[in-house]
């Protein structure tokens, strides 16, 4: 287990830009330009990692393919670890997003509902598949965050069961408001997971990342953060020293 909170700063692309979406929302979209420029731009401020989101994929809206593979593929020849979510669920999206030198992907829908085949994928990947529990309340939402999928630990204790390596976990309630993170839901799901934990949505402030870097030993591995490196609530450079 890691003693520093590990930092991924977000790029979501929505129709070819990079953007934030309040409460994850078709529609909220406040854009921030080149998907490509907004990566490198972390990359220079010293990213180790990049969680980069397929948008459209996820909504089923279409996709942002090559776009997001040109980024995923610039940044890991560079040596960023890349987290790929949004839209897959399917042999094809697997191989595209595993085809573009990512460090892992992330499943949301696809464990909602097709249980059987993430199971082998689980079980085939190991390290590269996280699955990513994005909740309202112990509610786990699918498709983009749009349908309900179960419940939240009646779930997590069936992906443990699997060898599910790791949890990419969203209070979207939180995503995209600079609320601060839901550090009670974050603990519980430690509680209940012996798997680290990668914690989304949120995150306003240096005091927030300190908050979740005091819940490393409990388990929390990592944090996406979005809208506040955008909305330059803080710097990347200031977010790492912060958590070194
Ligand atoms: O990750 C997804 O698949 C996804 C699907 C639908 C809507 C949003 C989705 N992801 C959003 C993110 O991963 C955010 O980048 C992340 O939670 C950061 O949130 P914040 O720091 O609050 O901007």
């Amino acid at each position: 287990m890691a003693s520093t909170l590990e930092l991924l700063p977000a790029v979501d692309v929505r129709d070819g830009q990079a953007v934030r979406l309040v409460h994850g929302e078709s529609g909220t979209e406040t854009s921030y330009g080149a998907p490509l420029e907004a990566a490198k731009a972390w990359q220079r401020a010293g990213a180790e990692w990049l969680h980069l989101v397929d948008l459209d994929a996820a909504f089923g809206t279409g996709d942002n393919r090559a776009l997001i593979a040109e980024v995923a593929e610039s940044l890991a020849a560079d040596g960023v670890k890349v987290e790929l979510s949004g839209g897959i669920r399917d042999d094809d999206s697997l191989a595209a997003a595993l085809a573009t030198g990512c460090t892992r992907v992330n499943l949301g829908t696809a464990a909602l509902e097709r249980p059987e085949w993430v199971a082998e994928i689980i079980a085939a990947y190991g390290e590269k598949i996280a699955v990513g529990l994005d909740v309202r309340g112990t509610t786990l939402r699918g498709r983009g965050w749009t349908r309900d999928g179960g419940d939240l630990y009646r779930t997590l204790a069936r992906l443990d069961s699997e060898g599910c390596a790791r949890y990419v976990v969203t209070d979207i309630a939180k995503d995209g408001t600079l609320q601060g993170p839901n550090l009670d839901l974050l603990k519980d799901v430690c509680a209940a997971t012996d798997r680290p934990v990668v914690a989304s949505g949120g995150v306003s402030s240096l005091a927030d990342l300190k908050a979740l870097a005091a819940l490393v030993p409990q388990g929390v591995e990592g944090a996406i953060v979005g809208k506040a490196l955008y909305a330059k609530a803080f710097t990347l450079e200031e977010a790492l020293e912060a958590v070194a």
